[in-house]
């Protein structure tokens, strides 16, 4: 019997980059969170303490500001392709990246009804993510968002599910239904206009969750899914991870007055957490990168 080393990886986590692209005196920013991690011939600096082949992560961090300079970061899943390809192409011992960013959104101040050239304000919680694994010579990428909260006032309802005697919860044929999304996709291959494809999935997803009359939030993640995979053809999947932010009717009778659905009170926790996958049932399955991502 021995013991080994098992499965491992090593990067610098969560590097806050900024940058402002002064090319016109329209300037241009981009907030990234970028976490980098490496795979490859690593067992002796865990056996032996023997560091020939570990690159710092002092380093990975410094080479996430230096290719930023090199040249423009682009969309997040260009800068991930470029950052995973330059740790392996560059050093011998390093068999695999995995680039993990996150993008915060700015939008121009209004001034004087124009957006200001050099002035933002933070666009909300939404961020935009990717996660890019280099496996050699292969590129796997997974896009997605997070935090995406969104609201219906009506056209969801919640009934004909089993009563025990624990059961509680009143039928409804009227409900708000309000959630923060999350979702990742895998992309088929990496010929990708990103920024296009972002921008419909995500535009996809909203007017889903807007025109799918719900009958169950598990409903309306399985519909938003399915229009995302068939308007766009370079998505394998899509997971997604809805908590069910419950706004419950507020009890106004003890005070001789009705509530037509119209007064709610917004619960914090807990809430109905709702996950799945939704995918193609023709398309190579997922590889092994696609699983080992963090959870939501
Ligand atoms: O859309 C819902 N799905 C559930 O599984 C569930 N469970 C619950 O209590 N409320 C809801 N709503």
């Amino acid at each position: 019997m021995g013991i080994v080393i098992g499965e491992n990886q090593y990067g610098k986590a969560e590097c806050r980059l900024v940058t402002v692209d002064r090319s016109s005196d329209r300037h241009r920013i981009k907030d990234l969170n970028v976490s980098t991690s490496l795979r490859g011939a690593f067992d002796q600096a865990h056996l032996s303490g023997d560091n020939s082949n570990v690159l710092p992560t002092d380093t990975q961090k410094n080479t996430v500001f230096a290719l930023a300079k090199e040249s423009p970061v682009n969309e997040i899943e260009d800068f991930g392709l470029r950052l995973g390809r330059h740790f392996v192409d560059s050093q011998e011992p390093v068999e695999g990246a995995r680039v993990l960013i996150e993008e915060y959104g700015w939008e121009r101040i209004p001034v004087g009804g124009a957006g200001h050239d050099h002035s933002f304000a933070r666009a909300g919680e939404e961020k935009r993510t990717t996660a890019v694994t280099i496996d050699g010579s292969q590129a796997h990428v997974v896009s997605g968002l997070k935090d995406l909260v969104v609201l219906k006032s009506t056209g969801s309802e919640f009934w004909g599910y089993p009563k025990d005697k624990y059961t509680t919860l009143a039928e409804t044929t009227d409900r708000i239904l309000a959630t923060a999304v999350t979702a990742r996709w895998r992309y088929l291959h990496t010929d990708v206009d990103w920024a296009k494809s972002f921008e419909a999935i995500r535009s996809t997803m909203l007017e889903a969750f807007a025109t799918t009359h719900s009958y169950a939030l598990q409903q309306t993640l399985y519909e938003m899914g399915k229009a995302v995979l068939e308007k766009q053809p370079e998505v394998a999947e899509v997971r997604m991870s809805l908590p069910n932010k419950h706004n419950f009717l507020y009890d106004l009778e003890r005070f001789g007055l009705d509530n037509d659905n119209e007064v709610y009170i917004a619960a914090d926790r807990p809430y109905g957490l709702i996950e799945g996958t939704v995918t193609r049932d023709d398309v190579p399955p997922a590889p092994q990168a696609w699983y080992t991502l963090p959870e939501f």
